[in-house]
């Protein structure tokens, strides 16, 4: 499962985790066997744990003894003090051998009976044949003294008395053994409700210690799996946004700008929602379940079988809503993504939706994409709301049937009131822990989907990739030298090539314009030369190296590329100058404004170069935004700029005003500026005439005014022949003969 290679990196926090879970699973479960104590032992019993009492006078233990075999005798005079001074003995063994089935415990429960029997008098004739009156205790011990009786009759006669109790005995026993103590306890003036008032003290003392305990271990471990999902999401993203960030458009066209967002924050959000369940959950059931189960084992109440119908009626109920709800489950993310995507094309198209007054078409839409997240959303809540409720049947029929059987096993003597309390609490326990495990089984999948999508974005390698054998230009090679050789380019999903057959070269202060009709591939023409997309034929060389051998920090570097859409970013404007890095200094980021023609516009804001941009460059004006793009990237000095139609939005004063400052400052720069307005193009060193991905004309202005029909008509188009200096004959042989 993708979502447990995320832990990967941590093994150790898992491990914490679990340690901290079975410390307080084992606290939780330990509260219904201390509760089970204090209804048993607390309540039942007065406080008095042991049949062997803390404290015993001498002459009772000697009256006790006289009911026990020798071994007996032997271990319980060893577990109690010499008697001091007021004739009381003290117990000085261990407290295992006191404890239920411990042997004090064992050796001292029968007598204790009997000698509380023969204390109340026992009708003579039951103990032995021929017999007749009452027995009391004053009688045997003194019976036995005198040697009348011999102590082994009276050992004989308290095991007989053992045996017809049947199987009772056990209860029975226990029962007035301490009520025996509570007899002798008043005998040597202790308090009766000073024993049940400090056993029932030192119990919740316990119970809330381990409260206190699991108190602790449960937010250690809420802390550790918030932790451990919160990392794991932050490297995620990481990650993510990193081989987002070295995409080309052709891997951001594949997955969708709509969904690259969905899978950077909603899917990466769901992971980091199930990583978290599965360490405070997913671990938490099993060891919670183990443990409650062997509890249970041990209680030996003979109800184990409740727990197997508890468990079974569970998966039914869980099995029946998951088969109804997975499929609707897998469904969801791909909804969510349609409903991400139609609301980012709305608000990035917000301009034109109301300018031709498609606001309710829109809204139509994006109900459309809602309504189905929403019809989803709903069927898996329903569906789920069954889950509480009857699972809490389920629990509820559970907890009578073993209060039913229970309750024969205490009218039987078998089972005390506790233990029964106690079992019901940890088949509850399991109960949850499957209960848990199975509505965590339902959410899984749907964090499975978000991880997997994820992954598919993190195992996507850019088609723009390093260098195999990096090159450098040689120290003597010329710097701004631009060449394309034989270039031709198809996108990733076309059949026929964009570009074909281009070839030019550009030298360092030399200009080259790009003209052509709208489509026929200017803008992918100059995306080849910082590599946004690598040529499919043919070769891109920049300074005499293939732009591919070129590392592409050194390559970006070297090209300064300003896009069709000026595109600023959040910050200031010398952040968004100063945007390739501490490597732009002042001077050059005033240069390239100056240049740019942006100095005037940017002093005229409040703070200057300091002031503000709002995200995207909504707070500038189109025009101004194109200059600010246009700085940015003469800033960093480079070898060649690149003008994706930049000069659109400007008007011709500013447009011929900034190629004039191009011209004089970029000496060592070949300059590329693809345009649509002749004006912007025609005092270029060349012109390369584009029609439909072909070159249809390469020239000088002049050249191609005489040469190239395409060219000349584009110029035709915005200028008058006058001004284009030909004469109406010059211009129709040049149309008659197409370009040549
Ligand atoms: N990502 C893409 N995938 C497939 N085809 C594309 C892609 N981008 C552009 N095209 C196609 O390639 C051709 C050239 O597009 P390009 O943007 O280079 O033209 P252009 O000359 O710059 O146009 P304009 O002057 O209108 O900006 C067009 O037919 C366009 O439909």
């Amino acid at each position: 499962m993708r979502i447990i290679k995320l832990f990967k990196n941590h093994v150790l926090a898992l491990v914490t985790a679990v340690a901290l879970i079975i410390i307080s699973c084992n606290a939780d479960l330990a509260l219904p066997t201390y509760m089970s104590e204090i209804v048993d032992v607390g309540i039942q019993q007065g406080g008095i744990e042991s049949p062997a009492p803390d404290t015993i006078r001498a002459e009772s233990l000697s009256d006790l003894e006289l009911f026990m075999p020798e071994d007996d005798m032997a271990t319980v005079e060893a577990a109690y003090s010499e008697p001091d001074a007021e004739g009381i003995r003290t117990y000085v063994g261990s407290e295992a051998d006191r404890a239920e089935d411990g042997a004090v415990s064992d050796a001292i429960s029968l007598p204790e009976t009997v000698v509380l029997s023969l204390e109340q008098g026992v009708d003579a004739s039951t103990v032995a044949d021929g017999m007749t009156g009452t027995l009391d205790m004053q009688t045997v011990r003194g019976a036995c003294e005198a040697g009348i009786i011999p102590k082994e009759k009276l050992v004989e006669a308290a095991s007989a008395m053992s045996d017809s109790m049947g199987s009772m005995g056990g209860s029975i026993v226990k029962q007035r053994a301490v009520s025996y103590v509570q007899q002798e306890y008043e005998a040597q003036g202790i308090s009766l409700t000073d024993v049940q008032n400090s056993y029932l003290a030192s119990m919740s003392l316990k119970m809330f210690g381990l409260c206190a305990v699991s108190l602790v271990a449960t937010i250690l471990t809420g802390a550790v799996a918030s932790h451990t999902a919160c990392t794991i999401a932050r490297d995620l993203r990481r990650q993510t946004f990193d081989r987002v960030m070295h995409f080309s458009p052709a891997e951001i066209g594949k997955f969708s700008q709509a969904s690259l967002i969905t899978r950077c924050t909603n899917d990466i959000q769901q992971i980091q929602m199930a990583t978290t369940l599965f360490i405070r959950m997913v671990l938490m059931a099993p060891i919670m379940g183990v443990v409650a189960v062997m509890r249970v084992l041990a209680t030996h109440t003979g109800l184990e079988w409740a727990i197997g119908v508890a468990v079974i009626a569970v998966c039914a109920v869980v099995g029946v809503l998951m088969g109804l709800t997975m499929p609707k489950f897998k469904k969801m993310q791909k909804f969510v993504d349609r409903v991400n995507l139609v609301a980012r094309e709305m608000l990035d198209g917000v301009m034109p939706i109301r300018a031709f007054g498609r606001q309710d078409h829109e809204l139509e839409r994006f109900d459309d994409a809602s309504r189905d997240l929403m019809d989803t959303q709903l069927f898996t809540n329903r569906a789920m709301s069954f889950m509480m409720p009857l699972m809490m049947l389920v629990m509820n029929c559970v907890t009578v049937l073993i209060v039913w059987a229970g309750s024969h096993g205490v009218n039987d003597g078998v089972m005390q009131v506790g233990d029964m309390m106690a079992f019901i609490s940890y088949t509850m326990q399991i109960v949850m822990a499957f209960m848990i495990l199975t509505m965590v089984s339902v959410m899984l999948p749907r964090a499975e989907v978000a991880a997997e999508r994820v992954e598919e974005v993190l195992s996507t390698q850019s088609s723009i990739k390093e260098p195999k054998r990096p090159q450098l230009p040689a120290a003597d090679a010329p710097r701004g030298e631009l060449a394309f050789k034989n270039v031709s380019f198809q996108y990733p999903d076309a059949r026929e090539d964009v570009i074909s057959g281009v070839s030019f070269t550009v030298h360092a202060g030399q200009t080259l314009g790009v003209i052509g009709s709208t489509g026929c591939g200017k803008s992918t023409l100059v995306q080849l030369i910082p590599r946004l997309y690598d040529v499919t034929g043919g070769k891109v060389t920049l300074d005499g190296i293939d732009v591919r051998d070129l590392p592409l920090s050194e390559l970006r570097r070297r090209v300064g590329y300003v896009p069709q859409q000026g595109m600023l970013f959040s910050g200031t404007v010398e952040s968004n100058l100063k945007f390739a890095g501490e490597s732009v200094t002042d001077d050059a980021m005033r240069e390239a404004a100056a240049i740019a023609q942006a100095t005037g516009f940017i002093e005229e804001r409040e703070g200057g170069f300091g002031s503000e941009i709002s995200q995207g460059g909504g707070n500038v004006s189109g025009g101004q935004r194109q200059r600010l793009s246009i700085a940015r990237a003469l800033a960093k000095r480079p070898e060649v700029v690149v003008f994706d139609d930049s000069f659109s939005a400007l008007d011709y004063k500013t447009d011929a005003r900034l190629r004039e400052e191009l011209a004089r400052t970029q000496k060592e720069a070949a300059i590329v500026v693809v345009a649509q307005r002749i004006a912007t193009i025609m005092h270029a060193d060349q012109i390369v005439v584009l029609d439909d991905g072909q070159v249809v004309g390469q020239g000088t202005h002049e050249e191609l005014l005489r040469s190239c029909a395409a060219y000349l008509e584009i110029a035709q188009s915005q200028l008058s022949a006058k001004e284009l200096g030909l004469t109406q004959e010059e211009i129709s042989a040049v149309m008659e003969g197409g370009s040549r």
